[in-house]
């Protein structure tokens, strides 16, 4: 039989992983949630796996895999947050054939990006990482070699969203031109232009960012061909995902000088922890400037992301919604006061809505409000009740039992 579940919130377990900000903490609790299971890092995943069997929120960050592997030791679970924007660390498919709805935060770090990567192209363009390098070593090289002023000068973005957009109008402000490459088509925002095509904008830029989502399309899409395309001495900035960009050819176009430096954020391995040893055959080369994947970490973006992931999980467990969702048929609901309302999570195959209405039809209940969106794979229905009407054991086993049913759950 399907999960069923209806409990006071004091119930619900929530377990915050990697550090989330104490604002989501703060939301969870006012909220009446007091189960609260904080962890600074991520979990290895066998450790992980004994956590998720209890909990019924997840909450995560880039680091955390939620396979499919993990996600089957989850059996209460009812909805993941990503506190970030990348989704790609959580197997959404695996979570969507669960009936478990997964969220993000699409915007809120998105300035903190576009921030650091326009103090990178600064730094890149007067050849910064060199010299602070040299002076460290007690070495002085006064000189205007290699220096450039960013006014003037074309930038190249590879991903115009919600980060190149803002990344491009910020880089206007400097007095760049702005060039950028997308798979869709893009409104260019200020004077930004879109380049004919990939090859034209590595050609044209004198600094190229990459800001795509890791998806199958962009996995090691910049490559050594991608890199030799580019202008001799242009620089290139990676604060997407380290799968994007092949890293060894990178290093490789480094060392050669075909490329004049770089500023990495994310790379193909990363440590799990603050206490091990970061790797990466970019370590020593002078002219690359190396962070660790702390594009989004500032601490206004991450208290903004603990608020909008926090509210969007309360939302979805006090009242049903699932509007931006990024797995699950999205519905937005009302209020429901003055009424009991049903969850009815089920796989797409014909017959479930009117067992469904069949089942209230033949008990004499009322359906006051009905709201019903599917996509190819998965039916999501609301209904709501009179008070009381669904207090009957007999009746949400009923509803439980219908054929397809994934998951039911009775907000009282
Ligand atoms: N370093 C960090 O801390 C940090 C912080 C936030 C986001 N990120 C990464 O940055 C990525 C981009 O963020 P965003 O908010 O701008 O996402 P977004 O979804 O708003 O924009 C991504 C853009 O890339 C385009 N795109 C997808 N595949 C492409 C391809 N093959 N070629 C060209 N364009 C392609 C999309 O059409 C879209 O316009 C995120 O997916 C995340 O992985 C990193
Ligand atoms: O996807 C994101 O938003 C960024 O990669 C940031 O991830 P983080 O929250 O793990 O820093």
């Amino acid at each position: 039989m399907a999960q069923q579940t209806s409990f006071p919130r004091q119930d619900i377990q929530v377990l915050l992983l990697e550090g989330i900000s104490p604002r989501a903490v703060e939301a969870f609790r006012s909220a009446g949630y007091t189960r609260i299971e904080e962890h600074a890092k991520a979990l290895p995943q066998d450790e992980l796996k004994r956590r998720i069997a209890e909990a019924h929120i997840v909450g995560l960050r880039s680091r955390t895999q939620l396979t499919a592997d993990v996600l089957a030791e989850a059996r209460k679970l009812l909805a993941v947050g990503a506190f970030c924007i990348g989704t790609n660390q959580i197997d959404l498919s695996a979570a969507k054939a669960l009936g478990v709805p997964v969220f993000n935060a699409p915007y809120s770090n998105t300035r903190s990006v576009a921030e650091l990567v326009l103090a990178e192209i600064i730094m890149l363009l007067r050849g910064i990482p060199a010299r602070n390098m040299q002076c460290h070593r007690h070495g002085w090289s006064k000189s205007a070699g290699g220096s450039h002023e960013a006014r003037g000068k074309t930038l190249g973005i590879i991903g115009y969203g919600h980060i190149g957009t803002q990344l491009g109008l910020l880089a206007e402000s400097l007095g760049m031109q702005v060039l950028f490459h997308d798979i869709e088509t893009k409104l260019a925002l200020g004077n930004a232009r879109p380049a004919a095509d990939l090859d034209d904008l590595l050609q044209r830029a004198d600094v190229v960012s990459l800001h795509v989502p890791e998806t199958p399309a962009t996995k090691l899409m910049f490559g050594s061909v991608q890199l030799q395309r580019m202008k001799p001495g242009a620089h290139v900035v990676n604060a997407s995902r380290g799968t994007v960009v092949d890293i060894d050819a990178l290093a490789a176009a480094l060392h050669s000088g075909h490329v004049g430096g770089a500023a990495v954020d994310v790379f193909p391995v990363e440590p799990e922890s603050n206490t091990d040893r970061f790797e990466s055959p970019l370590c020593g080369i002078d002219n690359v400037l190396l962070t660790p994947h702390i594009g989004g970490s500032t601490l206004e973006a991450q208290d903004n992301i603990g608020l909008e992931v926090a509210a969007k999980l309360l939302r979805y467990s006090d009242n049903g919604s699932t509007l931006s969702a990024v797995n699950f048929p999205e519905v937005s609901l009302p209020e429901h006061a003055g009424s009991h309302r049903l969850l009815h999570i089920h796989r797409n195959v014909p017959g479930v809505l009117s067992a469904i209405n069949d089942i209230f039809g033949r008990r004499g209940i009322n359906i006051d409000g009905q709201y019903l969106r599917t996509d190819p794979q998965l039916g999501y229905v609301v209904i709501d009740v009179a008070v009381d009407s669904l207090q009957s054991n007999e009746l949400r086993n009923e509803l439980a039992a219908i054929p397809g049913t994934l998951r039911t759950r009775v907000l009282f």
